[in-house]
């Protein structure tokens, strides 16, 4: 758009006979279109700016000190606050703005230098500088409160993001988030071939601890079982409140067996911990049914597969892992039976 508006008033200014005029325009369009060249082969956009910048700070400062035609040319420094405020931040802007009215100063102030040929009245330079001032604070006040509400709208949207796939009570990940991670880990599976493994975990007998103790009670039981969960598991796993008193653990790169292990140390974690309502003891324990992607075809064959060795584990007296495990001589290592 700068180029079309170069280009166009410089061809009025030829036709009004003003070549001088005309050229210097011109070349200012044909600086903005090797800018634009330089981007496109670039795509450095901070060079780009400074680039322009430049090239828009000596325009003005020609229009200002040449007078453009019929004395005008100051008139197109309204142009600038907004357009600086725009390229760059509200720091750099306002410094550039100064910038620009120590150059207006100087040509207004010293009309014997060489490069100056316009003359303009005190009446015009007091009145030039008092629109001036006022616009650039006006665009300040504007691209502040702007920046303020943009940042606002960020913090929202993230905020919105959040919630949206976390779950509120134990801060862990909700079962969409946790879908959508185990549709994710699937496809690096298929492409690359990595392992995976799931452990789907249940508090046992949860509703005789909402029974005797009170919901307010299991709702902290749940709450400390999940910051057990975060303590025990790697950084890249992932856990998730599957529903209820129902976790699942998402670990990548991981085999069956060292996931039997994690489960294991969780379980044993849970029952050493003391969970306390008032001065009352809470007896918690856990149940997991673990299945690795090895075992499965798809990720509802997993998820299905982890159910049904819940199911057995529950079966078998709760307080336990399945598949059934036995202790290798090496301690921490298991192997499935
Ligand atoms: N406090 C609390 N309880 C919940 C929450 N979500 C589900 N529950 C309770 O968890 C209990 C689950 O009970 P059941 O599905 O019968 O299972 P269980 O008592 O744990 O028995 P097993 O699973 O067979 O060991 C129900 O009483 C639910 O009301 C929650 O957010 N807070």
């Amino acid at each position: 758009m700068a180029i079309v508006f170069l280009v166009g008033i410089g061809s009025k200014a030829w036709y009004a006979g003003h070549s001088t005029h005309s050229y210097t325009l011109w070349s200012f369009a044909v600086l903005v279109g090797l800018n634009m060249l330089y981007f496109a082969a670039t795509t450095n956009r901070a060079a780009q700016k400074g680039g322009l910048l430049v090239v828009v700070g000596l325009l003005f400062t020609y229009l200002i000190a040449s007078g453009g035609e019929s004395n005008t040319g100051p008139l197109w420094f309204y142009v600038f606050p907004p357009l600086l405020f725009y390229l760059t931040n509200l720091k750099a802007g306002t410094a550039m703005l100064l910038f620009c009215f120590l150059l207006a100063v100087i040509v207004f102030q010293f009309p014997e230098l060489p490069f100056v040929t316009a003359e303009y009245s005190m009446d015009f330079k007091i009145r030039f500088f008092a629109t001036l001032i006022f616009e650039s604070i006006f665009c300040f006040v504007l691209e502040a409160g702007r920046l303020r509400a943009r940042g606002r709208l960020i913090e929202l949207a993230q905020n919105h993001e959040y919630a949206a796939r976390t779950d509120e009570l134990t801060g862990l990940s909700n079962r969409r988030d946790m879908l959508n991670r185990l549709a994710g880990e699937f496809s690096r599976y298929q492409r690359s071939g990595h392992h995976f493994s799931i452990a789907l975990i249940d508090l046992d007998l949860f509703k005789t601890i909402n029974d005797r103790f009170g919901h307010d009670a299991g709702d902290d039981v749940l709450r400390r079982f999940s910051d057990l969960i975060k303590n025990v598991i790697r950084q890249t796993d992932i856990a998730a409140r599957w529903g209820g008193e129902e976790f699942l653990v998402l670990l990548p790169d991981t085999s069956l067996l060292q996931a039997l292990t994690l489960a294991e140390r969780l379980r044993a974690e849970v029952a050493d911990t003391r969970f306390e309502s008032g001065k009352s003891h809470i007896p918690v324990t856990i149940s997991a049914g673990v299945c690795s992607i090895a075992n499965a075809n798809t990720l509802d064959d997993l998820l299905k597969q982890a159910d049904i060795n819940l199911y057995s584990a529950k079966e078998a007296g709760r307080n336990q892992i399945a598949p059934r495990v036995r202790s290798r001589e090496q301690k921490g290592a298991w192997s499935a039976t």
